[in-house]
């Protein structure tokens, strides 16, 4: 559990996949961190100072450290608060782990948001094949109620951008980006992530980003 002494801050915005993620894992672990909201449209000098790099939001800030990247944030927070393990302790579980997170932003969190931030329809169905192909190594990977097994683990948390948001995006571009007749298992397991109590605490509301995100759809449609 996180002391008295220990200052803990999360640099984020409601309503992103990435920040959602490290909100999960402590919320798993019991830690209490206080929500610095920023301004995508003007970042504060705490967040270009924070994270001059990428200048990308989520930043984990323990006692004055940053840490960036929300996968690496998570790693961060098991590795420094041991209840509630979220990466497995084994080493060849934890690789895998560490592998279908990995892919999860490497070949689904890319091709979803090009699928659906786009009007050309070749860009569409090219990133829509790319999201199917990807989605079918998930399903074939699920052998339990969640990737973690009964507890919910590192892939799970990865793949709540797959669970929440990309049925939005589906929605709103008219989409087949997460069809459940095609992956039953990943729909169950999606239904299972998206009802678990600490999951279910820390999702945003969805009236609201669904209300973002269509608004952007429909910009980037006026615009062409
Ligand atoms: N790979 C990063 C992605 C973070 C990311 O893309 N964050 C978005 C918000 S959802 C952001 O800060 N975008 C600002 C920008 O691109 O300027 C992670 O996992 O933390």
């Amino acid at each position: 559990m996180a002391t008295n002494k220990e200052e803990l801050s999360l640099l984020g915005v409601i309503g992103s996949p990435f920040v959602c993620r490290v909100q999960i894992a402590l919320k798993l672990k019991g830690i209490e961190y206080k929500f610095l909201q920023e301004n995508m449209a003007n970042k504060s000098e705490l967040l270009l100072k924070y994270n001059p790099v990428h200048k990308k939001i989520p930043v984990f800030v323990h006692n004055e450290k940053p840490i960036a990247e929300s996968l690496i944030i998570i790693e961060y927070i098991d590795e420094t608060w041991n209840q509630n393990p979220i990466l497995p302790s084994h080493p060849y579980q934890k690789a895998l782990a560490r592998f279908w997170s990995k892919f999860i932003d490497d070949k689904v969190v890319g091709a979803a948001w090009k699928a659906f931030m786009t009007v050309d329809e070749k860009e569409r169905e090219k990133n829509t094949e790319e999201v199917l192909e990807a989605l079918q190594f998930l399903e074939n990977e699920i052998k339990d109620k969640f990737f973690g097994g009964e507890e919910i683990g590192l892939v799970d948390i990865a793949a709540v951008f797959i669970a929440f948001w990309v049925p939005i995006f589906q929605e709103i571009g008219g989409l087949r980006l997460f069809p459940s007749d095609k992956f039953p298992k990943l729909y169950e397991w999606s239904q299972e992530l998206i009802n678990h109590p600490v999951v279910k605490e820390v999702l945003p509301p969805r009236d609201p980003v669904f209300a973002f995100f269509k608004a952007r759809y429909e910009s980037l449609v006026a615009s062409k």
